[in-house]
């Protein structure tokens, strides 16, 4: 599918993205990716927000100094986070007239066909409405992503759920690079993945900052979960969240991942 003709897209949004290196949560940042997203759903697209960040804005509520390290208190700042979170995007979004919805998952409900269809249901009927889902893992009953890793597998398991057009995974970095480019000035940008191969697997590391979780290799997966489903994927840098726009344009935008039903043509890897 052209990424244009791409009418309801799942767009996740990780930690890093959202606080400020201290930890706080960016507010200019958070203003303009929810002032992107409305403006989408102003177009007709169908959108479904999948947010990390219920731990950072939980230890900055707290005044915590940093991030907790074991999995109890994690999971207490996400319970504190996420209703401050939900708060945050409640009242952006209210702004331009847009309701918004909680929805918390575990990434396990895909191996349930009742909790799937349950889910299934929630999402199919949220998006009649009109509404947009906001999904975060629910770090009291899960704590999968929060000792080993990060959103990007759950935003997979929401864009199969939704039956999604498109997923988009928000990232510190403009895309999937030949090897890890903090650590490799040399590394160069991949535009085009159209199979996820032992090559792609062994140039995806582990995470780039004290704030990120899963790095490169959670959002292979995360792409070879939507591909399976046959739902292209693009990661792409979360700084400036109006090249959104320029990605469904058409341009050119961070990696993309087509999914098996969806190989091009002409496009180099
Ligand atoms: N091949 C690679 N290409 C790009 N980034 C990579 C690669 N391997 C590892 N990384 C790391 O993955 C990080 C992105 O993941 P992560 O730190 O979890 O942040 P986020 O979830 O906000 O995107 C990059 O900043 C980079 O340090
Ligand atoms: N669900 C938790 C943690 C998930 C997490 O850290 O994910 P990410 O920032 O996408 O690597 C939260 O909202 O803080």
């Amino acid at each position: 599918m052209e990424i244009k003709a791409a009418n309801r897209i799942v767009v996740k949004v990780g930690t890093s993205t959202l606080t400020h290196p201290s930890g706080l949560i960016n507010i200019r940042r958070i203003e303009q990716f929810v002032k992107v997203l409305a403006d989408l759903k102003n177009m007709g697209k169908e959108i479904v927000l999948v947010t990390s960040g219920a731990i950072g804005v939980g230890v900055g509520k707290l005044g915590l100094k940093e991030r907790p390290s074991d999995t109890r208190s994690k999971q207490a700042a996400a319970a504190i986070g996420q209703c401050e979170l939900m708060y945050i995007y409640d009242r952006q979004f209210s702004e331009y007239n847009h309701v918004i919805s909680q929805v918390l998952l575990t990434r396990d409900v895909v191996e349930d066909e009742r909790r799937c269809a349950l889910c299934r249901n929630t999402f199919s009927r949220l998006l009649e409405y009109g509404v947009i889902p906001v999904v975060n893992e629910n770090d009291t009953v899960a704590v999968e992503e929060i000792e080993f890793g990060d959103n990007d597998t759950l935003s997979a398991v929401v864009a199969t759920l939704c039956d999604a057009d498109l997923l988009i995974i928000l990232s510190d970095i403009d895309g999937l690079y030949t090897d890890n480019p903090r650590t490799n000035p040399d590394a160069t940008l991949i535009r085009a993945v159209t199979e996820i191969d032992d090559y792609i697997l062994s140039i995806a590391h582990g995470a780039g900052s004290a704030r990120g979780t899963g790095g490169m290799i959670t959002k292979i997966h995360a792409a070879e979960v939507a591909g399976e489903a046959g739902i292209d994927t693009v990661v792409m840098s979360g700084t400036d969240p109006a090249l959104i726009y320029r990605l469904l344009e058409g341009e050119s935008v961070g990696t993309r991942f087509y999914s098996r039903q969806a190989k091009p043509e002409n496009v180099t890897a």
